[in-house]
């Protein structure tokens, strides 16, 4: 399988980059996994909607260039939908059996995604009703990527 994180902004804290490397070494041996980091466009303190709207629009094109057309597209979205690990292993193990090979998942910067990355979406995934750092964000699909090809493969994971 095919995975392709497609993230906005740079990854900064050691600690997280650390927890990263771990993660994708893990991970090495189920998947071919690519982190994508594209510029996030830097927001004023003060912003308007319309200011907002473009600041994503323009972060938006990057991640849909990135895309590619064969992949399935999974957005992480707060207003997505919650899965349990289980439910989320399963949709992949399922997007496997029927040809789906190449997923990409899509994480926004400070202000979110866009509505046209929304659109090209295949589905919204929420971790929770709660907002994270983006760049933690990262980190913790990774663990659910990993549980999941665990969980997949009935291999022993910690519940
Ligand atoms: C700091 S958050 C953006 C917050 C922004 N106000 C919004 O509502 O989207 C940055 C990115 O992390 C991801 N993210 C943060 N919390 C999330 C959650 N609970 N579930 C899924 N994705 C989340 C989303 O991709 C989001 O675009």
């Amino acid at each position: 399988m095919n995975i392709q994180i497609i993230a906005i902004g740079k990854l900064k804290e050691k600690y997280l980059k650390q927890g990263i490397d771990e993660y994708l070494k893990r991970l090495s041996s189920y998947a071919k996994v690519d982190i994508i980091e594209l510029p996030d466009e830097k927001a004023p303190e003060q912003i308007s909607p319309q200011e907002m709207e473009l600041i994503k629009n323009k972060e938006g094109e990057r991640i849909l260039a990135k895309i590619p057309t064969d992949a399935y597209v999974i957005a992480l979205a707060i207003e997505g939908k919650m899965k349990s690990s289980e439910e989320f292993a399963h949709s992949i193990d399922k997007l496997a059996t029927y040809g789906k090979s190449k997923i990409a998942f899509l994480i926004g910067g400070s202000l979110g995604l866009s509505k046209e990355v929304m659109k090209r979406a295949d589905e919204a995934l929420s971790f929770s009703k709660m907002t994270f750092p983006h760049q933690l964000m990262r980190l913790i699909l990774l663990e659910q990527i990993y549980r999941a090809f665990r969980i997949m493969r009935g291999e022993p994971y910690h519940k």
